[in-house]
């Protein structure tokens, strides 16, 4: 093998989908684990359900060890056309109206003041009114 490293789309990537070929996408490179499938603490059912697309979050996501991903070295088989692969979508959070307290109006700010004031008020009044004694 050259120095040279091989590229593969997605979909020839994909075609190693089976218990006797698998390979993966795991930060862009491709790795051919059919023979860790039985070794794999993780299992090989994983593996396989991590075919066919860009397993990085998958592998992320369970926080390998150093060692696991210097084992990846004797699995690497080439690099992926990375146009091939769908970009990761993006997170965009919801448009949602912005409580923006400036805009509140001003008697309901006054209100907001008034009211306990009242309610004070009034409690003491009854106090008053009642305590003739
Ligand atoms: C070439 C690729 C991979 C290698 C060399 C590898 C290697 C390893 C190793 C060595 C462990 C033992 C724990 C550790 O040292 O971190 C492990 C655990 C595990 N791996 Fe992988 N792994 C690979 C890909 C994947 C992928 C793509 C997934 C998910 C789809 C995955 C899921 C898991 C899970 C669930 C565990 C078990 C974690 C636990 O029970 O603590 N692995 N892997």
């Amino acid at each position: 093998m050259g120095s040279e490293s091989k590229f593969f789309t997605l979909a020839e990537v994909s075609e190693h989908n089976s218990p006797k070929d698998c390979w993966l996408v795991v930060e862009g490179k491709v790795y051919d684990v059919t023979k860790f499938l039985e070794d794999h603490p993780g299992g090989d059912a994983v593996l396989l359900s991590a075919t066919g697309k860009d397993a990085t979050d998958d592998f992320e996501d369970v926080g390998h060890s150093s060692t696991a991903k210097a084992m990846m070295d004797e699995f690497y088989v080439g690099e992926i056309d990375t146009s091939t692969v769908l970009n990761k979508t993006k997170y965009t959070p919801p448009k949602q109206p912005h409580y923006n307290q400036e805009k509140t109006p001003k008697f309901i700010k006054l209100l907001q003041f008034l009211v306990p004031l009242l309610i004070l008020g009034l409690a003491v009044g009854i106090r008053f009114y009642t305590n003739s004694t």
